[in-house]
């Protein structure tokens, strides 16, 4: 049982207590208490308030760096929010009593005093902690223990109004795997440091004179280091700023309840990442520095990244979320203070450019199997629904819930709307970090407009957002909490969002006119669009009226100029310093908790955790690859249509075959022939089965919704198998019948067996070529070439027996050699074909079928003979399957 403190949204000339003086200094509390503050960023000044000491918290409005206890105020409305601190602990103190308090009863715990709060004082917050902890332990029979109320917590982003809220709630830890109470205090971040005491972290108040981070206070709180150590909060401009300890119950380690969540902190230094790329295939490969030495914190709130294309955006998002290869990384990722779990993928939601949604299914179904995969194993049907629910609502889905997201052949929801779902199919697991690759991106203002809406909204609940974005309008410029601009793989600005980016360029001579918009200045200047009216530093160049150069050299040296001024200015800047100070001093608090390895060049490789068995994997991939065939025309009914339109013409065309030594034996041949190559050719659609589901597939299994192995059977048994099979056993009977055959049982299913082989090894070498390559054009190239190489050799056109040994071993790899053989020893064995007409001076004998057989080489003595031909198709099936689940492991994950 944990009782947390959150700190939320800024107090100016507050000081975020965060409880620290709950327990006592230099050690964890007692019971599992509790709390954390929120240091403030640089322009939040100040943060909320709570002191407690020996058991006595008190409202306290220090600012950022002010001492223990201290009283004083430093803004106007901070006495409204001391009161309204004050206001929401009153409520905690009726929800303790009323609440709590009789399960406490029940227990037979002696009735005591919860909490009471009075201007100044709040009493007998070890009271609360232990009802707290009652109430925990009493979890199974109290499902039904809501937060009372709901804190308001601002969202201007400019923190300014100083709004105090407690909250407390009880997450249902029978489900979601936490058993905490939260109790909500609006307060400002970035004060706390955890340590490591044994097993576990705590968090320590490291606020002090003047912002100043060297004078550590005593420990606060005592939470679990395997899922989220500790939390910094913090944010620009209030927005989201939260901090909360949670203790985690789940085995995994990977899922929160939305009642406990809070955003965590993304500390990031010196990130280098450089890649090897070659001109030419021949040529050798140079090194690319991608991200050049960039650090900086990203709070709970809404953190945008910044910059012209190709300048490492999503490079920089991608190595945020563990998500690039690490032996091109260099630098240090830290989450909330520690090390960046090695399942962190697994833990934090990514929301990729492309959709990882699919169209033929509901939003609703699409978010149902996000919940059946990503939510721990022993979550109830009914919990999945009320998650499903719950993310639709907050995601003003409700309207669209049951629609298709929508295919090229169906028409469905709008961008927007699939944009939202892409972004629910993250947040079922209601992750701390959500990362997002240019969500606006393809969408027209509007509806980007509504979906970083939707992500403010998101923040605003506590999350730490994090996405790359273009040149967004003003106005959802201006949703922004914290501002990274990057250009050329460097920063030239992280902070808060709002005027201050403006102000810090102002400082360094890029004034933005009155009449332009901030993000288009941003993008103006990093472009090169704007110079500098006043150098300081008198070493660049100024021109003055740009757009009257023509020369595109001189524009690009210019441009290059003032990107390299850009980044001077920031490495040289005051706001660059101290962040560089804070971002040293989380790492090395992390290094002398020894929660960080301290060696950079054993780099962890990401660790995938399912949360779910591979049964329930299976049945739900299976489901949803079932639903998708179902309701995709294109693979199942006009498939069957095919097959059906393909039995009745050849049927047609091979009515009723003959006997005769004239055209029986030709026309078999010529039917088996068509067969073959309708049974083959047809699978040249397969090949886009895993090129169209790439996206997809690389991002359910690198963030563990299934394992690989799982998607490949989904993919045989719901796809190969019945695509394949079906429509040979409906209607390839038609042309045997029609044709007239050779007309027994044993015939007649050695022949469908035939051609269900011959379908299946043919999907297969699809399956490989689909799962090897990503383009479908240079994928539709190489199974034409192998589909042809095997037809030579299939013993139709060409006689294998008059091929030299040196090239007639080709016959074993063809599917067309062993199907044929098979169909033609079926078939000739035992019939006799008789000349039916007189030709002149030529005299003519029946020929039977053995002969036949013997003249195209086709071995038919014993049943070895025959039944060879079909182990040959089962290998070449297994072969290729086999290959294709291996490169399905070899595709690359990391971006
Ligand atoms: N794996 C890679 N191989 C080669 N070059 C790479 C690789 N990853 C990134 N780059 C290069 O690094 C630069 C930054 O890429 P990144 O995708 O991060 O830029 P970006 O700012 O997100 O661009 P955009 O806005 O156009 O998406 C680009 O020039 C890109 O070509």
């Amino acid at each position: 049982m944990e009782m947390i403190t959150r700190g939320r949204s800024p107090m100016k000339g507050y000081h975020a207590m965060s409880g620290a003086e709950m327990s006592p200094p230099g050690g964890p509390p007692d019971s599992g208490l509790i709390s954390g503050g929120v240091g403030g960023s640089e322009s939040n000044g100040g943060a909320a308030v709570l002191v407690a000491t020996n058991g006595v918290a008190e409202p306290s409005s220090s600012g950022i760096g002010g001492s223990r206890g201290s009283s004083h105020r430093r803004s106007g409305n901070a006495n409204t929010g001391q009161q309204e601190v004050v206001a929401k602990f009153t409520e905690a103190s009726h929800f303790f009593k009323e609440q709590l308090m009789p399960v406490r009863q029940r227990q037979g715990v002696k009735d005591q005093p919860l909490l009471s709060a009075s201007q100044g004082s709040l009493r007998d917050v070890k009271a609360m902690e232990a009802a707290a902890a009652a109430a925990s332990t009493d979890a199974s029979s109290n499902r039904n223990l809501q937060r009372p109320t709901t804190s308001q917590h601002p969202t201007n982003g400019g923190g300014g109004t100083g709004t105090a809220a407690v909250s407390y709630k009880k997450s249902d830890s029978g489900n979601d795997g936490f058993g905490a109470v939260v109790l909500e205090l609006d307060a400002p971040p970035s004060h706390l440091r955890q340590e490591k005491q044994s097993d576990a972290c705590y968090s320590r108040d490291i606020s002090a004179s003047n912002g100043d981070l060297s004078n550590p206070q005593p420990v606060v709180s005592k939470h679990s280091s395997r899922y989220r150590p500790m939390q910094y909060g913090g944010g620009a401009n209030g927005g989201g700023n939260s901090f909360a300890a949670e203790v985690d119950t789940n085995s995994t380690g990977r899922h929160r309840t939305s009642s406990t969540r809070s955003g965590s902190v993304i500390t990031f230094r010196n990130i280098r990442y450089e890649v090897m790329v070659k001109r030419f295939p021949w040529s050798k490969a140079e090194k690319k520095v991608v991200l050049n030495g960039i650090s900086g914190i990203m709070h709970p709130g809404l953190n945008a990244i910044m910059g012209p294309t190709g300048s490492g955006k999503s490079s920089l998002l991608d190595v945020l979320a563990g998500r690039k290869d690490p032996q091109f990384l260099r630098g240090e990722v830290l989450v909330d203070g520690a090390e960046q779990p090695d399942n962190f993928k697994c833990m934090s939601g990514y929301v990729v450019q492309d959709d990882i949604v699919m169209g033929t299914l509901t939003v609703r179904e699409n978010l149902s199997f996000s919940a059946a995969l990503r939510l721990p194993g022993n979550t109830s049907a009914h919990v999945r629904k009320e998650k499903v629910d719950n993310v639709i609502q907050e995601l003003g889905l409700s309207k669209v819930a049951d629609s298709k997201i929508g295919t090229e052949l169906i028409r469905g929801v709008s961008g927007g709307e699939r944009k939202r779902t892409n972004i629910g199919m993250e947040l079922i697991t209601d992750p701390p970090v959500l990362f997002l690759d240019e969500p606006t991106t393809g969408l027209d203002a509007f509806t980007a407009g509504s979906v970083i809406r939707t992500l403010k909204m998101l923040a605003n609940s506590g999350r730490t957002i994090i996405f790359s974005i273009h040149q967004p309008k003003y106005s959802i410029y201006r949703l922004f909490d914290n501002l990274t601009l990057v250009v050329a793989g460097c920063v030239v600005y992280h902070g808060n969002a709002g005027d201050n980016p403006l102000d810090y360029f102002a400082r360094i001579g890029f004034h933005c006119e009155a009449h332009n918009s901030p993000p288009d200045f941003f993008m103006d200047m990093v472009h090169g669009e704007i110079v500098s009216r006043q150098d300081s530093r008198g070493d660049l160049e100024i021109l003055a009226d740009r757009d009257s150069i023509l020369d595109t050299d001189v524009l690009k040296s210019q441009s290059e100029a003032i990107s390299n001024r850009l980044i001077e200015a920031w490495r040289e800047s005051g706001l660059s310093d101290r962040l560089e100070q804070q971002v040293d001093d989380i790492y090395q608090r992390s290094l002398n908790r020894e929660c960080v390895s301290t060696d950079v060049k054993v780099k962890k490789v990401p660790r995938v955790e399912y949360p779910t068995s591979v049964c329930n994997q299976i049945i739900w991939v299976s489901w949803r690859t079932g639903l998708n065939l179902f309701r995709n025309p294109q693979s199942s009914i006009i498939q069957l249509v095919v097959y059906l339109f393909f039995g009745i013409s050849l049927g047609t065309v091979f009515f009723s075959l003959d006997t005769s030594l004239e055209s029986g034996i030709q026309n078999r041949q010529g039917l088996f022939f068509f067969l073959l190559l309708q049974m083959v050719f047809v699978n040249l659609g397969a090949v886009e089965v895993f090129i169209k589901e790439r996206v997809i597939f690389i991002h359910e299994s690198s963030s563990g919704f299934y394992r690989i192995s799982v998607y490949f059977l989904a993919k045989i048994f719901c796809d190969m198998l019945p695509i394949k099979t079906l429509p040979v056993l409906l209607f390839m009977p038609i042309v045997y019948f029609m044709a007239k055959l050779k007309l027994t049982a044993g015939a007649f299913f050695f022949y469908e067996l035939n051609l269900v082989l011959a379908t299946c090894g043919a999907c297969g070498v699809a399956f490989f070529i689909s799962a090897s390559v990503s383009v479908f054009g240079i994928a539709n190239i190489f199974i034409s070439i192998i589909y042809v190489f095997m037809m030579i050799f299939g013993g139709f056109l060409m006689n294998i027996g008059s091929m030299g040994d040196w090239l007639s071993w080709c016959k074993y790899l063809s599917l067309f050699n062993y199907a044929f053989s098979a169909l033609s020893v079926n078939e000739f064995a035992g019939m006799e074909f008789c000349p039916t007409t007189d030709v002149a001076n030529v005299t003519r004998t029946c020929k039977d079928g053995y002969m036949v057989l013997s003249d195209q080489k086709i071995a038919y003595s014993t049943g070895w003979d025959l039944w060879s031909n079909v182990l040959g198709m089962l290998l070449i099936t297994f072969f290729f399957l086999g290959l294709c689940y291996v490169q399905l492991r070899r595709i690359n994950k990391y971006k």
